[in-house]
């Protein structure tokens, strides 16, 4: 059985609907902060409480043959962890150290991380990144997912412990199903607020900066679509339970190895949706680095991932579920 935090968010949800799709078993243990019980597939075991609380995890532990742990609960909007820094602190390596502690206590070593490209903060040139650049996060909450690849690294020098880490870019886009698909209240990123706005839902769509050192002065991201995504974390868990023997601690970054910026993806999204959108500029929102694209080289390499889904294919999926769910899950 597969234990995994957060199966109720926007990733987390994903990434069960499709271990259960293969046959595996899964328990998700989500405190319901910013996820749905409606995105959590109804063949995984749901149970409501925090993955700091040490009670609920000595319960699931005993109770359940818990194989590996695949970890996505935590913070992860990179404006709030600026204004509130110990929040992600606390619920990004506090509650992680907690996971940990009980994982080597119940004997459960595979564990699947959450990183972030966030973690490499503002890369002195403009080549893609790959996993060797030296991390060095500008916001609170890239520190956070810094510090557990960190506490990982350590651990498994001196316990059992083997684990992934995925540093990912920007996941976007929504479920083949149709049934599963990005919705937070409120909701903060780039896509999503470009759609909600062309579905007539808000006035405009606000362009965090137009002073950048980038072409066109906007931020420029790498959008990977989360069912490639998806597929990358299942690799992961393969190789961590396919090879028991080997010590395994490995990081990949994972990413479509294409840029786009801010005005672009309002091109790209008034292109397909056929409508036209309103833009106001505002202030750089703190904490945002100018360009961050991926080199995903290792891991197409080394687990034989590749990314199936461009970015006309991230619009078209998301705008679909909106449009099928124009009030989310609710
Ligand atoms: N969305 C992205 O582009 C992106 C990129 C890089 C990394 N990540 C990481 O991926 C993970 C999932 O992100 P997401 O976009 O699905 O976010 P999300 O907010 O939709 O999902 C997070 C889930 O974790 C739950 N949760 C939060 N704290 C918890 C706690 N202490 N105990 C139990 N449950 C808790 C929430 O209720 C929610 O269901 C996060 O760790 C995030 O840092 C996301
Ligand atoms: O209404 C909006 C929303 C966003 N942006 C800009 O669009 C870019 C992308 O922003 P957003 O979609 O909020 O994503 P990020 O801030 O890049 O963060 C996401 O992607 C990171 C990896 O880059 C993850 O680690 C984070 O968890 C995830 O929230 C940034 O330049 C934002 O300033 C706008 O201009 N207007």
């Amino acid at each position: 059985m597969i234990l995994v935090t957060g199966g109720a968010g926007y990733i987390g949800s994903h990434v069960v609907r499709n271990l259960v799709d293969k046959g595996y078993q899964v328990l998700v243990l989500d405190n319901l902060t910013t996820g749905h019980l409606k995105a959590v597939d109804k063949r995984a075991i749901f149970i409501a409480g925090d993955v700091g609380d040490p009670n609920i995890l000595d319960r699931i532990f005993q109770k359940h043959p818990i194989q590996a742990v695949m970890h996505f609960a935590g913070s992860c909007l990179v404006g709030e962890s600026v204004e509130f820094p110990l929040k992600y602190f606390q619920n990004n390596v506090a509650a992680t150290m907690q996971l940990l502690q009980k994982m080597l206590d119940y004997q459960v070593h595979n564990f699947i991380f959450s990183s972030t490209c966030a973690i490499y903060g503002t890369p002195n040139n403009n080549a893609d990144i790959d996993e060797q650049v030296p991390p060095n996060p500008i916001n609170p909450y890239g520190m956070s997912k810094l510090m557990v690849e960190s506490i990982l690294k350590t651990v498994a020098q001196s316990d059992g412990l083997r684990y992934v880490s995925l540093r990912y870019f920007n996941v976007a886009g929504a479920h083949t199903c149709r049934e599963l698909g990005e919705d937070h209240n409120p909701e903060t990123h780039l896509i999503p607020n470009i759609l909600k706005h062309l579905q007539g839902k808000t006035t405009h769509v606000e362009i965090h900066g137009n002073d950048y050192p980038t072409p066109d002065g906007t931020c420029i991201r790498d959008y990977i679509h989360v069912m490639d995504l998806s597929a990358g974390h299942i690799l992961a868990l393969e190789l961590l339970l396919k090879n028991q023997e080997q010590k395994i601690t490995e990081t990949f970054n994972l990413g479509n190895e294409q840029g786009t910026s801010v005005l672009q993806m309002i091109s790209i999204c008034e292109q397909i949706t056929g409508k036209k959108a309103t833009v106001k500029i505002k202030d750089r929102r703190a904490g945002d680095p100018p360009r961050l694209i991926a080199s995903s080289k290792k891991i197409r390499a080394v687990l034989g991932w590749t990314a199936k889904f461009d970015i006309n294919q991230i619009i078209k999926t998301a705008w679909d579920w909106h449009q099928k769910h124009p009030e989310g899950y609710q």
